[in-house]
């Protein structure tokens, strides 16, 4: 079984027919780059994914998209379950005005956990494998907005991480961030990959090589191609997906 899967998705905004027959499957412990040149519907995509879409007024969607073989969009779906299991990383690093702790402990206690001793412990687990426990260890109390911009987007990772997701979603999670941070968060992709099931958009596509097994290429609201990150990006079976990587137009 995969993880995701949709069939026949189609969205609208309004008249717009943003989404086309979109038919993709993504298997559990995989990173899937998602890459398209700007506007062509990747963070709409994605955003349909876990039902963020579901709060802009004239949302509309045609075709079936599945978690684990159950339709996310059925009448009887948890929808901030959903969102607990499938988690979302944002383009700009978007922490809370709290300290680091409560940033990561956020998540926890709205989601009930009282026990003080259960939330340390997830903390502590969460910012360890966000890779930045090093870092914070000693000024959990501080502000996050006293973190570097690579330190505050691998602590919305952590908090993303502390609700224990399966599917962990990234919408260019490091172009607001210099070089070193990028490779930081790429390596923290390479480890967490274990654990989860990963989507990114990405523009960059050296990035997308880099840190993801499969990739989908999006052209006005249509998936062009998809498939091994590899072979779409040496044996590109589509002109189009040909002219994007090559540089020619994007
Ligand atoms: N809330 C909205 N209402 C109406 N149209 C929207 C809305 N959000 C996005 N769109 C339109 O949907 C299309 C796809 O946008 P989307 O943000 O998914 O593209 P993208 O590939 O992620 O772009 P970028 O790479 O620039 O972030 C665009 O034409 C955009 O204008």
């Amino acid at each position: 079984m995969y993880r995701i899967e949709t069939e026949d998705l189609n969205v609208y905004f309004g008249e717009d027919h943003i989404l086309k027959d979109i038919n993709i499957k993504i298997k559990a412990n995989t990173v899937t780059a998602i890459i398209g040149p700007s506007g062509c519907g990747k963070s709409t995509f994605i955003r349909t994914l876990n039902r963020m879409n579901d709060v802009i007024p004239n949302f509309r969607h045609e075709g079936k998209v599945y978690f684990d073989g159950k339709d996310i969009y059925d009448p009887d779906v948890d929808v901030v379950e959903l969102r607990k299991k499938i988690g979302m990383v944002f383009q700009k690093p978007n922490p809370f005005p709290k300290s680091i702790y409560e940033n990561v402990a956020y998540g926890l206690r709205i989601h009930g956990v009282t026990d003080e001793e259960i939330i340390r412990k997830k903390v502590e687990e969460s910012l360890k494998a966000a890779a930045l426990w090093d870092e914070v260890k000693d000024r959990l109390d501080q502000s996050a907005f006293s973190l570097s911009g690579g330190q505050q987007q691998r602590l919305c990772i952590a908090r993303t991480l502390a609700v224990e997701p399966e599917v962990i979603m990234m919408d260019e999670p490091c172009s607001a961030l210099d070089p070193i941070s990028t490779t930081k968060i790429e390596d923290l992709i390479h480890k967490l990959k274990k654990d989860y099931t990963i989507i990114i958009v990405t523009h960059n596509l050296q990035q997308a090589t880099r840190v993801s097994e499969y990739a989908a290429f999006f052209l006005n609201g249509e998936l062009v191609e998809y498939g091994p990150t590899e072979k779409l990006f040496v044996s590109p079976q589509d002109k189009r997906t040909e002219a994007y990587i090559t540089g020619r137009f994007g």
